[in-house]
């Protein structure tokens, strides 16, 4: 478990994280997110005591990282995956970071072979892919077998066979009971691997709640229906909060209706209908709009 208690971190005149409390819960995997310089790094680095707050406290599992006297046991962080001595194979530098901690080579072979590292564990890191970085980098996260695990951008990089890898994996070591926070700025894959999100802006928490909720309350759901009377049940369905959009092919988009009442008004009717879907919003959207006001670095629109 992760707490964080009026935590703030001002580096000069800048605040980059502003007095904010959250709770990160065990047992299921936590999303960190928000726009470019909202403070999510900053947060990561205090909670493994890379960081001083300049206010407030930050514990994990109960107490300051640097109060913990086997770290590696405790949390297991992946912070930036280039952070390691290149000159080293990976097999050496898991060995380097597991004598630390009294942690044996059974359980470095074990992380090598969790994480696909076997064909390249004698290689020397400096000639590693983003990708492999980033497995050696989770690899040395899951050394100590620890109950807490920080990832950030773990999908960096990898290939759609790594990323679905890195999806099952956080889903597994979640429901052992771990607690697990991770920051991504791939929202699809947000969707697909959280169950629950914080998201930063500016410096504090806009969001804490279910992804399932920030994706309903951010968005109103759409339905698609098809039906070769698409006028004649478009004219049925106006009323002052719906919005119709109509295309080709007797398609209409239609915001402010439930699915079902499309379907008995159509049925009343006798106007046959050839599809009816309602449309999952996406959390890109919901995203989008809860930090429309929050973004720091805002591009120019493409023409
Ligand atoms: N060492 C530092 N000195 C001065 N300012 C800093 C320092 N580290 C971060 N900042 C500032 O603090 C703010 C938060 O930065 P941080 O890197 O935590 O954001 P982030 O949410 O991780 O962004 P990104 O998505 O771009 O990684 C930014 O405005 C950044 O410029």
């Amino acid at each position: 478990m992760i707490t964080a208690t009026g935590l703030s971190k001002r580096y000069g005149a800048k605040t980059a994280v502003n007095d904010i409390t959250f709770t990160v819960q065990p047992g299921r995997v936590t999303g960190f997110l928000g726009p470019n310089g909202a403070g999510k790094s900053t947060t990561m680095r205090m909670i493994v005591g890379l960081d001083r707050p300049s206010a407030g406290t930050v514990t994990v599992n109960g107490k300051p990282y640097a109060e913990h006297k086997a770290p590696l046991r405790e949390v297991g962080a992946l912070l930036d995956a280039k952070a390691v001595h290149t000159g080293r194979t990976a097999e050496n530098h898991l060995l380097a970071m597991a004598a630390t901690h009294g942690i044996g080579r059974k359980r470095v072979a074990e992380v090598i072979e969790l994480t696909g590292l076997e064909s390249v564990a004698r290689k020397r890191v400096g000639g590693f892919s983003l990708g492999m970085g980033q497995r050696l980098g989770i690899a040395a996260a899951l050394l100590g077998d620890p109950a807490t695990l920080l990832l950030d951008e773990p999908v960096n990089g990898l290939d759609p066979e790594g990323v679905l890898w890195v999806r099952r994996l956080v889903r597994h070591l979640a429901d052992e009971g771990r607690t697990v926070f991770l920051s991504s700025h791939l929202m699809s894959e947000m969707a697909l691997t959280a169950d629950h999100l914080i998201v930063l802006g500016k410096g504090e928490v806009i969001v804490d709640a279910p992804v399932s909720d920030v994706i309903a309350g951010g968005t109103r759901p759409r339905v698609r229906v098809r039906s070769p009377h698409s006028s004649q049940l478009a004219d049925l369905l106006a009323a002052p909060e719906v919005a119709i959009v109509r295309s080709e092919g007797g398609v209409l988009e239609v915001t402010g209706h439930e699915a079902s009442v499309i379907g008995d008004l159509a049925a009343a009717n006798g106007l046959a209908l050839h599809e009816l879907t309602t449309q999952s919003a996406s959390l890109e959207e919901a995203y989008m709009a809860l930090t429309a006001d929050v973004v720091e670095y805002r591009t120019e629109a493409v023409r």
